[in-house]
């Protein structure tokens, strides 16, 4: 019960309610206990009418009586089972709510570093799957426990009074049901542990392969990807049954054990009736508590594997809840940024790869520079980027941003001065128009629309039938590389930033584009600090400084023409490059 201390807070939060729940419980299962009683009067009515110790108006009056009186309380006990569900399973759908936000918003305040390290799936899993199970400890479980103790409190109290003896024989066997139930509910529990294993991996199967689905295609790999579906729904099949055969066992056990406890009372109480020491309608009254007693025993068994489960999986959703993220802010109060950035000595190691990208890196950019970046693929060009915007923490040397150790600064103002455009560029399913606003949300349409000039998107996007409320995405028209590309520009224009950050954004627009595009750009940040990562000669060029990475080191430094007067990488690219475009 450990791990589900944690839901406290949610209980606090709806105290009201759950007594109120709790309250009317306990009342529907009070009405429920006058059935029985009515029913014994009935047969012991109808047992005086057959001595003839009563008259038949005296018998039909009484049967009358008993008869409204079953019919009132039955439907009393509808009606406040009905409450009760309305009010205890309302409140676990409320704290599954609450607990799915909660989750998500830790995920959002979980750092990239997380997300190498657990894989979507999972992730989806702990978040759908596990809450739900979680729900089902904070209604169900809650219900049916108090309705248990109720009904065992009363009833046995009444049946103790009325018939001490016949009471012991009836419930003998009660323990041994329950202790029957809790082993198999274990077994349960085991296999279905199992189970959800297996459905998390399947889960993340089905995922990856959704999003991968366009190479799967492309190489024809869908009968591989068939096969180990195959296989895996196999392993889940199979943990299924397994499953299965133990559930089976179930309700089989408990009407065994029900119609033991029936055959007592009907061979114990015959027996004291024949000896005159109980009535007639004890005995069929006791038959009906038996059963009455039967369901909440077995429950004892079900709710303690509830608990159990949900233990289990409010102790997953805990492991990411309680996770801090890498990346804290460590100074709460805004720094506004004016856009210098300086390396001195930084070296930078992947904690989970331990690849060292960059290495004793130093470079100095004034607000409003441009630097250029070029280098093979892997020489740590992203990595320059991925620094700055402080998705990883500098872990050897230095990075300050206007002199300022950058993690002095305030998070959320870094990032709010930072126009990112990754390497590759990431749409929503959702129109044209708002994710270029996803820079800038309270953005107007002309603004967009200016955005989308800039980034030489616009004549494009008035291309298509609905123009800038094109859904993309799943639902919608899929962009080309180069299309993506821009509207990612245009994304990062929009926000009006201190840095600009371009990872290789231009790589999959043609050369003119790519012109018209860096002259857009050089006209919007001229007071901005602007880092252009690329593998052309042509976006690096106009640059105020260029330096050239090879395996995280810099090989080459200077301006345009600098470096074309030396010899070495530089100078190399851009006569291969003049020679390509001649060709
Ligand atoms: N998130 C990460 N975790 C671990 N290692 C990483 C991560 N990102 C990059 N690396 C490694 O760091 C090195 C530098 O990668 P980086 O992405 O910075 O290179 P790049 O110059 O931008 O390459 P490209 O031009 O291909 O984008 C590579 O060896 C890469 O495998």
């Amino acid at each position: 019960m450990k791990e589900l201390r944690y839901l406290n807070h949610y209980f606090i939060k709806y105290r009201g309610r759950l007594l109120i729940g709790l309250l009317i419980t306990v009342v529907a299962r009070l009405f429920a206990l006058i059935v029985p009683m009515k029913v014994g009067d009935i047969v012991n009515v109808v047992e005086q009418r057959l001595n003839a110790e009563i008259t038949v108006e005296q018998m039909e009056s009484m049967l009358l009586n008993s008869i409204l009186l079953i019919i009132g309380a039955t439907l009393l006990s509808a009606f406040f089972t009905f409450i009760m569900r309305q009010t205890i399973i309302v409140v676990s759908r409320y704290i599954e709510f609450d607990l799915k936000n909660e989750v998500f918003q830790q995920y959002e305040r979980l750092s990239l570093s997380f997300y190498k390290q657990n894989r979507t799936g999972d992730l989806m899993n702990r978040i759908s799957e596990d809450v739900s199970k979680v729900r089902m400890y904070v209604g169900p479980a809650l219900m049916y426990s108090t309705t248990t103790i109720t009904l065992f409190v009363v009833v046995l109290g009444y049946m103790i009074y009325k018939a001490p003896l016949l009471t012991l024989y009836a419930v003998a066997p009660l323990p041994i049901l329950s202790v029957i139930i809790y082993k198999l509910s274990a077994a349960i529990h085991r296999r279905s542990t199992v189970v959800q294993e297996y459905l998390s991996k399947l889960t993340t199967f089905t995922q990856e392969s959704f999003s991968g689905i366009s190479v799967i295609k492309a190489y024809g790999l869908e009968p591989r990807t068939g096969t180990e579906f195959v296989n895996l729904s196999e392993g889940s099949k199979q943990k299924n049954i397994d499953l299965a055969k133990v559930q089976a066992l179930f309700f089989p056990l408990m009407m065994l054990l029900i119609g033991l406890s029936n055959i007592l009372v009907i061979y114990i109480g015959g027996q004291q009736y024949i000896n005159n020491e109980i009535e007639l309608g004890t005995i069929v009254e006791f038959l009906i508590y038996v059963n009455l007693l039967t369901w909440p025993v077995a429950i004892v068994g079900w709710v303690t594997s509830i608990v159990q489960q949900a233990e289990a999986s409010q102790k997953r959703i805990n492991q990411f809840l309680h996770e801090e993220p890498a990346i804290q802010n460590l100074n709460p109060a805004p720094t506004p940024i004016e856009g210098m950035i300086s390396f001195k000595n930084l070296s930078y190691t992947y904690p989970d790869t331990n690849i060292t990208a960059l290495k004793d890196v130093s470079f100095t950019i004034n607000p409003g520079e441009t630097l250029a970046i070029v280098g093979n693929t892997g020489s740590g060009k992203s990595t320059v980027l991925e620094l700055i915007g402080r998705l990883y923490d500098v872990n050897n040397g230095q990075l300050l941003i206007d002199n300022t150790p950058i993690k002095d600064l305030n998070l959320d103002s870094l990032r709010s001065s930072i126009g990112y455009v990754p390497q590759d560029a990431f749409l929503f399913s959702d129109t044209l128009s708002n994710n270029i606003k996803f820079g800038k949300e309270d953005a107007t349409q002309e603004e967009i629309v200016q955005a989308a000039k800039s980034a030489a998107v616009h004549d494009n996007i008035i291309g298509f039938n609905k123009g800038y409320e094109t859904i993309l995405g799943e639902r919608g028209i899929s962009l080309s590389g180069g299309q993506k590309q821009r509207v990612s520009i245009a994304r990062a224009l929009i926000k009006d930033p201190k840095i600009f950050l371009f990872d290789d954004c231009l790589s999959a627009v043609d050369t003119e584009t790519e012109e018209e595009i860096l002259q857009n750009l050089n006209k919007l940040s001229s007071n901005k600090t602007t880092i252009i990562v690329s593998h052309r000669v042509s976006s690096a060029k106009n640059a105020d400084k260029i330096i050239v990475l090879e395996e995280g080191r810099i090989i080459q430094q200077g301006t345009h023409n600098e470096l074309l007067n030396t010899d070495g990488y530089y100078k190399e690219l851009y006569t291969k490059q003049l020679l390509e475009k001649e060709i």
